[in-house]
């Protein structure tokens, strides 16, 4: 038979399918329709050997977007632009080009040697009835096909796998912020600081011990859940100012690609207004409560806001530090123990993870509650700058492995206390052309002069010697549990 002869009879017999399918629709009660439906499809069922599972963009009645459909749609972006002959492009998060399937592409996976095939695909929606809006009722979703003998493996392990996966390319791809409190609600900005544990000034042994806390924490949610407890930990950095507090919370945030929320103690009104504003931070994120000792007194009781300038000493002040402004003193409210009910009851039944960080200038003005083991449960010390810290900001600001004056710098760093900020400061080139060698004898010439002037760490540990501060007693014994408060 010729194959135009073909088509015409071809095309007469779907055109005759069509005919009888339009006649029965129109004259056959619905009622048997879906009868007839219903049993077509089972008949099929019968020979067709895959199952399908579609995924709606919009589900509920509300039509929200589904979480399920935004993680496949991640988790196939790789498979996509490797696979499919036609492709979308978005910016999202203002920075990342991502690509997904058009409408009506097919790419395949494989997952523990069985293999699945996800097939994207539209349809238009049935008009609403009220609409003042123009509505677009495309609505799209993903089909996934698999053969019916490996239903177990794709049904279960396979999808939370693509789930698990999907909303970490998404955590991944998301565009981190730093919020603040403005009393009872968190504003935001784009957070992009460029610290890392690289970049920062410390002891390499220290550092990585730091590190790999955080990496086994970031990675512990199964032991979390197995034992019972919330998936959350608590660190207290302590030091001068200067020292390097801040910079290493960046570099937390940076290392673990989480969010970081800034909370001003001074400026929440009272308990509930301070438990609001924790429920609301979202899931990886550090949670930075700063100065913790000028927000709090000893008694437990919130300090006034004017009195946390004067309480900080010779420290810089924090609100100064953020561009936080300096309201009026109002009836300290936030207590203590309203922190510390929070810490341990509500906060661990927000789920997923979360560090909470308490900085402070004055270790030992804290109390023993609040950093007790279990609310706090690393403790880290920053301190003045050593000749292994003063290599790390060396190579970071003068790309420098070693220079004549590195053995002078090193004897008097062993002398004279001086912060890594401030070492960093003669480190800094005044032109950007940088001369090497102007840095380094301005900071030569300002540790000598430290030293003259009588700032000399011997004396000063002669000095301690005789008189041991509690501080110090306390984290002679160890610095995983430092001090608890002597009051
Ligand atoms: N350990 C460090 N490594 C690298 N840079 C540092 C370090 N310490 C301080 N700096 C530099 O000094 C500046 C001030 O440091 P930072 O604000 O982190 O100190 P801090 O201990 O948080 O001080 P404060 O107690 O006043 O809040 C930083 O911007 C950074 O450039």
């Amino acid at each position: 038979m010729f194959p135009a002869t073909i088509f015409a009879n071809f095309g007469s017999v779907i055109g005759g399918l069509m005919f009888v399918w339009a006649i029965f629709q129109q004259y056959f009660p619905y009622e048997l329709r879906r009868h007839v439906e219903k049993y077509s499809q089972r008949m099929v069922g019968y020979v067709y050997p895959y199952i399908q599972i579609t995924f709606n963009e919009f589900t509920g009645e509300r039509l929200m977007r589904s979480e399920a459909y935004s993680a496949i749609e991640n988790y196939l972006s790789s498979k996509s632009s490797t696979q499919a002959k036609r492709l979308k492009g978005d910016i999202k998060n203002n920075q990342s080009l991502v690509l997904s399937m058009d409408d009506h592409e097919e790419v395949d996976d494989e997952f523990k040697g069985v293999k699945v095939w996800w097939a994207s695909g539209k349809y238009i929606a049935k008009q609403q009835t009220v609409s003042y809006v123009p509505v677009n009722d495309e609505r799209r979703y993903y089909k996934l096909t698999f053969h019916k003998w490996q239903r177990d493996q794709i049904i279960g392990p396979y999808l939370s796998h693509v789930l698990k996966e999907g909303k970490a390319i998404r955590v991944r791809n998301r565009q981190r912020k730093l919020y603040t409190n403005n009393g009872s609600h968190w504003s935001h900005v784009v957070f992009e600081h460029p610290a890392t544990f690289e970049t920062l000034a410390m002891e390499a042994e220290k550092k990585q011990d730091i590190v790999d806390d955080l990496m086994a924490f970031s990675k512990a949610e199964e032991f979390y859940a197995r034992i019972g407890r919330a998936w959350k930990r608590g660190y207290l950095l302590y030091g001068p100012p200067g020292t390097g507090k801040s910079t290493m919370i960046a570099a937390m945030a940076n290392l673990l690609e989480y969010d970081l929320y800034d909370l001003e103690l001074t400026a929440v009104k009272d308990n509930t207004e301070l438990r609001r504003l924790l429920i609301e931070t979202s899931s990886k994120s550090i949670i930075v409560i700063e100065d913790i000792d000028c927000s709090l007194d000893l008694t437990g009781q919130r300090k006034q806001r004017k009195e946390k300038g004067e309480a900080q000493g010779e420290g810089r002040d924090p609100k100064e530090k953020m561009g936080k402004e300096d309201g009026e003193a109002k009836p300290s409210q936030v207590t203590l123990s309203g922190l510390l009910n929070f810490i341990d009851g509500l906060w661990s039944a927000c789920r997923g993870e979360r560090l909470i960080v308490f900085t402070t200038n004055y270790v030992e003005k804290l109390d023993a509650a609040l950093i007790r083991k279990g609310r706090m449960d690393k403790h880290i010390e920053l301190s003045y700058c050593n000749y292994e810290s003063f290599k790390v900001l060396a190579r970071n600001y003068l790309k420098l492995e070693s220079h004549r004056l590195f053995p002078e710098i090193e004897a008097l760093l062993g002398e004279v206390k001086m912060t890594p900020a401030d070492v960093a400061e003669h480190l800094m080139p005044k032109k950007l052309s940088g001369d090497v060698e102007i840095c380094l004898q301005s900071l030569f010439q300002a540790l000598q002069k430290e030293k003259e002037s009588g700032g000399l760490k011997a004396e000063e540990e002669a000095k301690e010697e005789k008189s041991p501060s509690a501080a110090e007693e306390e984290h002679d014994q160890d610095t995983e549990s430092p001090s608890s408060n002597k009051k």
